[in-house]
């Protein structure tokens, strides 16, 4: 609830995570690599440490599902099986409130480097209308991982422990816009969607096995999720 100790954390990062997926990518400092249909992936080269950590921004934009349903259906561990396909386990540790989870991840190992695993809070919020953040969306919700500690989840050493913030920004607008009183149906639903994700491996990693894991990773990930949404909610009624 507003007084877990985390709380202060989780809405501060999660304000200035939506704020950050909100910045255009101008072509300056984001370099596009990916391309498919409506969705655009970016990423900026940066190591620290010697570490590959290159931030990733991408852009999206699907019809047939509200924002809603993808950011319910991305902070769910119910279903993060069903589209995730780089895990081995998934727990969910703590309960921080009914909208905060704190998840530990088991990810497949990437060969040649050892295997990774994720402490983390997932926060999920709607962004209300009357903040600016919101501008002329039917409605926009926001889901933010960061990487956390918990007595729980020591950093034993069997795996190397990813350091990671993502957020996932969604915007639903009704398009065509229909009349008061009038039914949306799903193909009214354009739903933009950015994600914005850095993972900092934790340890060592050569840096041309990660940009080429990256790479076709992350835009299959956005691909199959968005795919997976539209299609569970497909002849469901909408969840605005
Ligand atoms: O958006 S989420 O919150 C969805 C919940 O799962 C999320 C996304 C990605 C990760 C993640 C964690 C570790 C690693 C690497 C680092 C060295 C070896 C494993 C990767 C690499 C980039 C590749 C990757 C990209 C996309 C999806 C899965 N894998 C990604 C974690 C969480």
């Amino acid at each position: 609830a507003m007084t877990h100790p985390l709380w202060p954390e989780i809405d501060r990062v999660t304000r200035e995570q939506l704020s950050y997926a909100q910045q255009d990518v101008d072509g300056g400092i984001w370099q596009l690599f990916a391309e498919e249909g409506e969705m655009k992936m970016y990423r900026r080269e940066l190591e620290e440490d010697g570490l590959v950590v290159d931030p990733l921004k991408a852009v999206h934009q699907i019809r047939g599902a509200s924002a809603h349903e993808m950011a319910h259906h991305f902070w769910s561990p119910d279903v993060r099986f069903e589209w995730e396909t780089t895990l081995e386990q998934v727990t969910v540790l703590d309960r921080i409130s009914e909208d905060t989870l704190l998840f530990l991840q088991l990810h497949k190992r990437v060969w040649p480097t050892a295997q990774r695993d994720a402490l983390f809070w997932s926060h999920i919020r709607e962004i209300p209308k009357s903040d600016p953040a919101n501008c002329d969306a039917h409605d926009t919700w926001i889901v933010c991982n960061k990487s956390s500690e918990h007595p729980d989840a020591p950093n034993d050493g069997k795996c190397v422990r990813v350091d990671l913030t993502i957020c996932f920004v969604c915007q639903t607008f009704i398009d065509p816009p229909v009349a008061e009183g009038e039914s949306v149906s799903r193909d009214n639903l354009l739903t933009k969607i950015t994600y914005c994700s850095v993972v900092n491996p934790g340890g060592w990693a050569p840096a041309s096995v990660l940009r080429t894991v990256y790479k076709r990773e992350y835009p299959k990930f956005l691909k199959r999720f968005t795919q997976y949404v539209i299609d569970k909610t497909a002849d469901q009624p909408i969840a605005f």
